[in-house]
C-alpha cells in the first residue's frame, strides 16, 4: 500500500520505517526541514535501537521517502497522523495544535479515495471533531476515517511496532468495515502472527490509549507509595514487588520503585486524561490520577533531598549524576526525572557532573548549566555523592572498585534500585535505594 505518515518524531519515524519493513511504500512528512534533510540521507534523527538500520535499508531501496511536501504525500492510500500532542503550556490538557495543523493542510489536498488514521494520543472526543473538519475541508473526497492508537515503548519501539501486543482500531459505524479492511492490509503480517485486532468506536479507541498509560502510571505510583512505607519500617520494596508480582493477577512488570515515571507520554497522558475526566464530570478518574501524578512528583523531591542531605556541611559540594534519559535505551530527555533532579541540585548550589551513554546532547540543549563528562568515571571525579538515575546496562555494570578511586566520598544513591546493595556496602560504600534496606 502507499502510506503517508505525518510527523517524523519518536512515533512517526519508527512507524514509517516499520511500515516500509512490512513491505509498504512509505512517505514520511514533517514541517522540520533539518529533520527531513537528515532522514532523506537515511540517517536517524534520534537514538532508538534497530531504527538506524531500517532507515538506511529502506531509504536506499527507495521504499521509504521523506518530504516536507504535503502535496506529494496527499497521493497516498492511507494517511497516518503521528504528530505530537504535548501538554498545553497553560493547563494540564493536551495541546492539539499539531493535529489540527495536519488536518487543515492535508484536508484540501485530498482528492482521491483515502483512509485517514489517527495514531497520536488524543483526549476522548477529538477524533469525531477531526473527522468532521476533514470532511468539511474535502467535501467531494471519498474519505474513510479511524483512530488507531499506538502503544510502542521507546527503547523497544521497532520491535513493538513490528510485533505489537494488540492493534486497536476505532471508527464510526459507517466507516468501520472500510477502515477495518484497510487496517487488515496494512497490518497483514502482524495479524497473520496472531496479534489481536480490537475494532471499536472512536471514543473507546481514544480512551483505550490513555487508560493503558494511566494504569501503568498507577502501578508505578502504587509501588512508590509502598516504598515510602518500606523506608519507614526498614522493609525491602524490591523483595515485596517480587513476592506480589508472582500473583498472576498482579504481575511483576511496572512494579519497580524509584525515581518515578517520566518521558513524553506517561506524565502528560495522565494529566490530559485527568483534565478531560474533570471536564466530563468523571471525578473518580480525576481524583485517582491526581494522586498518581502527585506521588510521582514526590519521588523526584525525595531523591533530590537524599542527595542534598549527603552533601550537607560540605563546602562546594559535587554530585555525579549517572543517567540523564527518562529510561534506558533511548536518547529522550523529555520530562526526564533524572535531568529534573540534576537541574534541581545545580539550582541548590551543587556542582553537577553528568554522564549518559546517549542522552547528553539532548540534555545539554535543555540544561547547559550542568557539566557533561566523557565517561562515568570522569563524572565521579571528586564527587561527594553518586546518583544512579537511569538503569542503562553501562551504569548497572559499574563496580564499586571502579568508582571508589575517583570519588571524594563513597555515598551512592541508587534511584532506580538497580544495583546490589550488599556489593556496594561490602566495598565500604554508603548505599541508599528507594524503599530498600
Ligand atoms: N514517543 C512515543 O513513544 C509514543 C508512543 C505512542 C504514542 N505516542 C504519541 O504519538 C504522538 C507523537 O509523539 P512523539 O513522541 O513522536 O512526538 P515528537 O514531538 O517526537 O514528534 C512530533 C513530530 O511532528 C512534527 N510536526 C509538528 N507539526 C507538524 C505538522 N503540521 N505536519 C507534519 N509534522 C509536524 C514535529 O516536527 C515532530 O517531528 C503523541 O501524541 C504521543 O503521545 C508517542
Ligand atoms: O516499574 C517501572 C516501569 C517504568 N518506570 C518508569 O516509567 C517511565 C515510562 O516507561 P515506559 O512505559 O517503559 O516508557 P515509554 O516509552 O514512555 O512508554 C509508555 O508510553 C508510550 C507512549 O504513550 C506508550 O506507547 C507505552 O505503551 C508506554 O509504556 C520511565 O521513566 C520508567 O523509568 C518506573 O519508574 N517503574
Amino acid at each position: 500500500m502507499d502510506i503517508a505518515v505525518f510527523g517524523t518524531g519518536y512515533l512517526g519515524v519508527t512507524h514509517a520505517a516499520c511500515m516500509a519493513e512490512l513491505g509498504h511504500e512509505v512517505i514520511g512528512v514533517d514541517v522540520d526541514p533539518a529533520k527531513i534533510a537528515q532522514l532523506q540521507k537515511g540517517e536517524a534523527p534520534l537514538y532508538e535501537p534497530g531504527l538506524a538500520d531500517l532507515l538506511r535499508k529502506h531509504t536506499a531501496s527507495g521504499r521509504l521517502r521523506f518530504t516536507c511536501s504535503y502535496e506529494l504525500a496527499a497521493r497516498a492510500d492511507v494517511h497516518f497522523i503521528a504528530v505530537g500532542t504535548p501538554q498545553r503550556a497553560d493547563s494540564a490538557a493536551a495541546d492539539l495544535t499539531q493535529v489540527n495543523a495536519v488536518i487543515e493542510t492535508l484536508g484540501p489536498l485530498l482528492t482521491r479515495p483515502a483512509v485517514v488514521l489517527g495514531k497520536s494520543t488524543v483526549p476522548v472526543g477529538t477524533a469525531v471533531q477531526v473527522a468532521a473538519r476533514l470532511r468539511e475541508l474535502a467535501p467531494s473526497a471519498d474519505i474513510g476515517f479511524g483512530w488507531n492508537p499506538e502503544f510502542l515503548r521507546e527503547g523497544t519501539a521497532v520491535e513493538d511496532t513490528l510485533r505489537p501486543d494488540r492493534i486497536v482500531l476505532g471508527a464510526a459505524a459507517a466507516d468501520r468495515s472500510r477502515v477495518k479492511s484497510v487496517a487488515r492490509e496494512v497490518y497483514a503480517q502482524s495479524l497473520a502472527d496472531g496479534t489481536p485486532l480490537v475494532t471499536t468506536d472512536l471514543a473507546t479507541a481514544e480512551l483505550t490509549k490513555v487508560a493503558a498509560n494511566s494504569f501503568l502510571a498507577t502501578k508505578i505510583s502504587f509501588i512508590n507509595s509502598v516504598a515510602e512505607v518500606c523506608d519507614a519500617v526498614d522493609a525491602d520494596v524490591t523483595v515485596l514487588a517480587d513476592a506480589i508480582g508472582y500473583d498472576n493477577r498482579i504481575g511483576r512488570r511496572f512494579l519497580n520503585a524509584g525515581l518515578g515515571f517520566g518521558g513524553a507520554c506517561l506524565p502528560k497522558d495522565v494529566r490530559a486524561f485527568r483534565a478531560r475526566a474533570e471536564e466530563l464530570g468523571a471525578t473518580a478518574a480525576a481524583d485517582l490520577l491526581s494522586g498518581v501524578d502527585e506521588i510521582n512528583a514526590r519521588q523526584r523531591t525525595r531523591v533530590a533531598t537524599m542527595a542534598l542531605d549527603a552533601c550537607s556541611g560540605i563546602d562546594s559540594p559535587r554530585a555525579a549524576v549517572l543517567g540523564l534519559t527518562f529510561k534506558p535505551d533511548s536518547d529522550d530527555v523529555r520530562d526526564s526525572p533524572a535531568l529534573d533532579v540534576a537541574a534541581r541540585l545545580a539550582d541548590a548550589g551543587v556542582e553537577v557532573q553528568a554522564w549518559d551513554p546517549h542522552g547528553m546532547d539532548n540534555a545539554e540543549k535543555r540544561h547547559p548549566e550542568l557539566r557533561y563528562c566523557d565517561s562515568p568515571l570522569a563524572a565521579c571525579k571528586g564527587a561527594d555523592v553518586v546518583l544512579v538515575m537511569t538503569e542503562w546496562a553501562e551504569i548497572r555494570d559499574l563496580t564499586p572498585e571502579q568508582l571508589s578511586e575517583p570519588v571524594q566520598q563513597r555515598v551512592l544513591i541508587d534511584a532506580r534500585n538497580c544495583l546490589d546493595p550488599d556489593v556496594w556496602r561490602d566495598a565500604g560504600w554508603t548505599y541508599r535505594g528507594i524503599g530498600r534496606r
